[in-house]
């Protein structure tokens, strides 16, 4: 049997302005860092150890588990960053408002895309400035690897691809693992692992900041799984994440 911890960052300051951000590298927000710190106090306090991270290219998650392992004493663990880990990337809808949105698109196409698995947000084009393949961050990725917009099943391709490459093998080889990434490639993760469908996933929505525990078997599969926290703290951070006009990323 093996744990395995999962928690999604805290607050960034464009969750707060309340605007798609997917592959930005938007920073975490003051009240993001203080869910960081409390998630790593929570995590000492019920003496959880780690070997080993993972987390994405984007500062909001780096950031988070940063914060986690700072307030556990395990800054020294190797931490491994990634872009299969990364957020859904969100195309040209990226740095938009909700009010941008449906004057641009119209509700009833943020209705579809809201409810959809496998529906593409409109691409940047290559010349866009917000186009990764200009962000230093991804210099060493193949253009084949560059979204210029994803839907959740592109998002789940390249979060499962890195789980069985690196991640799998580490947890079988008995190291405590800890992920802290972003609410898409988290509901990526959590689609494979639950082993549930597209229309399942559309409902399941991570709260920000707080340690998601997996107990898995052998084959990682889940026995079990639970929010690490107080019961009104972790009702509250799902009522937050609930909120219809939250994006789920
Ligand atoms: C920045 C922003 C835009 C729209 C909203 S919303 O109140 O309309 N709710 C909303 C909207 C969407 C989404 C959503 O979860 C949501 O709550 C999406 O998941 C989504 C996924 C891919 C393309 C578009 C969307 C989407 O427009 C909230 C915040």
């Amino acid at each position: 049997m093996y744990k395995l911890v999962l928690i999604r960052h805290g607050e960034s300051e464009w969750n707060k302005a309340n605007l798609f951000t997917g592959w930005m590298d938007a920073d975490l927000s003051d009240k993001g860092i203080q869910e960081a710190l409390h998630a790593g106090r929570l995590l000492r306090e019920e003496q959880f150890v780690f070997d080993v991270a993972y987390t994405s290219y984007l500062k909001r998650a780096i950031k988070t588990l940063d914060y986690v392992l700072e307030e556990m004493d395990l800054l020294w663990i190797p931490v491994y960053k990634t872009w299969r880990l990364n957020e859904r990337h969100y195309g040209a809808l990226q740095g938009l408002s909700k009010t941008t949105t449906a004057e641009k698109y119209g509700e009833e196409q943020v209705k579809l895309w809201r409810r959809s698995y496998d529906v593409l947000p409109p691409a940047l084009t290559k010349d866009d400035d917000r186009n990764p393949r200009y962000d230093v961050k991804y210099r060493d990725i193949d253009d084949a690897f560059i979204p210029l917009t994803e839907s959740l099943k592109e998002t789940v391709v390249r979060v499962r691809d890195y789980w069985d490459k690196e991640i799998s093998p580490q947890i079988k080889a008995g190291k405590k693992v800890i992920i802290a990434a972003h609410g898409n490639s988290l509901r990526a993760l959590i689609k494979f692992l639950d082993n549930l469908s597209s229309e399942e996933i559309i409902d399941v929505n991570v709260p920000t900041g707080t340690p998601l525990v997996y107990t898995l078997d052998d084959q990682l599969h889940p026995i079990a799984k639970y929010y690490l926290g107080s019961e009104q703290h972790i009702e509250s951070k799902i009522q937050e994440v609930a909120k219809p006009d939250k994006i789920m990323e």
